[in-house]
């Protein structure tokens, strides 16, 4: 059987979702294919299930940094209603609200795994009867994700490993966990498990959280430790097996050992690209899809022609593939992935629509945030909010860097949310043009901090206006005037 649509999208995770919106919301006919979950990764396996796996132990400890509230917490944590309460955001990894959802905007769903077969048309097998072609009148948008990588180490493939998706979706927690990578997952699921009362070990071959301000992950490594967990930093597994009771070994360099009864590989994530007919149209099978700002494929264009959008000219090369969210590995997060996808939508149907394309940075049809400004959040006690540069990479870029950086110990809002606050914040600067590039806000409850950092990086809000945007007492926000005056007040104007 074949079908056409002016939109065929790849992969109903976040991302996808997103640019079948934005593509409808302009009037445009849009199939989305799915061969698992309408949703993705982040709803069932990723963003949320972990998130509310952490969120029960976070609120308990919170509680008991309070006096007053800490003498009301006479018991420990209940890992079963956690464990509930996770099921019930997963929605028991059923999609059925989230294909209801499509319905109501109007978006066609055909279940299945599609495969692109050449330009414009994608094929679809689905779990019975024959393959489906989809022939997309306009465009093709790769919203496939990513999976995790599993290292080369020696006998980890055989030894069951856990990836994030055991780790997210689990219904019991093993006794001893044990975790190999030091980066975002990593930290999450530590933390997790340890609230949850495992015996975790973290296995990182370098710091935690390598890439961030250096003080992020020292404070995550103290976390973990204050929460009972065990961080090895400097350590590369050599080998991993299970023995006869069923216990994975992971042996260290030098032949020392470990024992857990699970152990879960955080080791970073690779392309969804493998089986999905990259071959047919001239990419190379996975590999991370390089896409311009708009989020179109380099070289996979069509000319309007004659029967093109009205009011184009014919002779334009129009692009028809764009590859949205994780699989372009420009930004891997969610809340990033959806703001590509707004910006795919609107310009394949711009482009599909024969209306005026807005390309300039920070235009309607440009992912120009990637480049500047990605929150990240690492959720744990404390929580790691970042945004935009580090002052390494800040220095790598060539900005004329200047610092301001302080001890939450000195916000009032800081000392009143937890007793014996600890935590620190940075701004990086860019010196010349005295607006901020990056921020990094490390303590209990800083998530919410990222967002006022995000904005003046985007807005390019000049520093000395920054005094004038007045943080309520006592907030943690008020940590952004102890930074302020870290820097010194500007000189009078004349
Ligand atoms: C443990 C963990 C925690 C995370 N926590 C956060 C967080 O707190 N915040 C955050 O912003 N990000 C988080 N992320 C990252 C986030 O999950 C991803 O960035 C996000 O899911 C990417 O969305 P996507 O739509 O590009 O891909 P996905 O969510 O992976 O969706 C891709 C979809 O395409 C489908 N698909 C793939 N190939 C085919 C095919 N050939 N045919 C049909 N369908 C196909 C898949 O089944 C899937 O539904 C986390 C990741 C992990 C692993
Ligand atoms: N809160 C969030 O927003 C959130 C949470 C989880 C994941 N994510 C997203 O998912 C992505 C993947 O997370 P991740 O933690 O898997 O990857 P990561 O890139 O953050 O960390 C990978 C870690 O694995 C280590 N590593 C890599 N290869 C190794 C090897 N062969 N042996 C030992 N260690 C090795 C690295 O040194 C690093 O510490 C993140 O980059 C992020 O974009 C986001």
């Amino acid at each position: 059987m074949q079908r056409e649509f002016d939109v065929v999208v790849l992969g109903a995770g976040p991302v996808g979702e997103n640019v079948a919106d934005r593509a409808r919301a302009a009037g445009l006919e849009v199939a989305v294919v799915e061969h698992e979950l309408v949703g993705g990764e982040c709803s069932y396996w990723a963003c949320v299930p972990s998130k509310t796996l952490l969120r029960s132990a976070t609120a308990l400890r919170a509680a008991r940094r309070v006096p007053g509230a800490a003498e009301a917490v006479t018991g420990d944590l209940d890992v079963a209603a956690v464990l509930a309460r996770r099921d019930y955001w997963v929605s028991d990894w059923d999609d059925h609200g989230a294909v209801d959802w499509l319905d109501s905007v109007g978006v066609e769903l055909v279940r299945g795994h599609g495969r692109l077969d050449g330009e414009r048309r994608v094929v679809v097998s689905p779990p019975e009867g024959d393959d489906v072609v989809l022939v997309a009148r306009h465009a093709v948008a790769v919203c496939t994700g990513s999976d995790p990588i599993i290292p080369d180490i020696d006998g980890l493939g055989g030894a069951r490993p856990w990836t994030s998706r055991d780790a997210t979706s689990a219904q019991s927690i093993p006794a001893r966990l044990a975790i190999i990578g030091g980066g975002v997952v990593a930290a999450e699921m530590a933390a997790a498990y340890a609230g949850f009362g495992s015996e975790v070990t973290v296995l990182a071959r370098s710091t935690m959280l390598r890439g961030m301000e250096p003080f992020a992950g020292e404070a995550v490594t103290a976390g973990l430790r204050g929460l009972g967990a065990t961080v090895r930093l400097g350590v590369t597994p050599e080998r991993v097996a299970r023995d006869a009771d069923d216990a994975v070994v992971i042996t260290l360099p030098g032949g020392e050992t470990v024992v857990a009864d699970e152990v879960l590989v955080a080791t970073g994530r690779g392309p969804r690209s493998t089986g999905i007919g990259l071959e047919t149209v001239g990419l190379e099978p996975g590999a991370w899809i390089e896409v311009d700002d708009t989020l179109a494929v380099a070289g996979a264009s069509v000319t309007a022609g004659p029967d093109g959008a009205d009011g184009a000219d014919p002779n334009a090369a129009v692009p028809w593939l764009y590859a949205v969210g994780d699989v372009n590995h420009r930004a891997l997060f969610t809340h990033q992935g959806k703001y590509q996808g707004r910006a795919a939508g609107d310009v394949i149907a711009a482009r599909a629509l024969g209306r005026p394309v807005d390309d300039a940075p920070f235009g309607v049809h440009v992912a120009t945030a990637d480049h500047l400004a990605v929150p990240s959040i690492v959720f744990g006690d404390p929580e790691v909010a970042t945004v935009g540069h580090t002052a390494a990479t800040a220095e790598q870029a060539g900005v004329a860097v200047r610092l301001a950086e302080v001890e939450f110990s000195s916000v009032s809002g800081a000392g009143i949310l937890a007793d014996g606050y600890a935590g620190r914040a940075r701004l990086v600067i860019d010196d010349e043009r005295a607006v901020v590039v990056g921020a990094t806000f490390v303590g209990q409850d800083t998530a919410e901090l990222a967002h006022a950092a995000t904005i003046a990086i985007v807005g390019e809000v000049p520093v000395d206006r920054l005094w004038h945007a007045v943080p309520a007492f006592p907030t943690m926000s008020e940590v952004w005037l102890r930074l302020l005056e870290s820097l010194g007040r500007p000189e009078a104007r004349p």
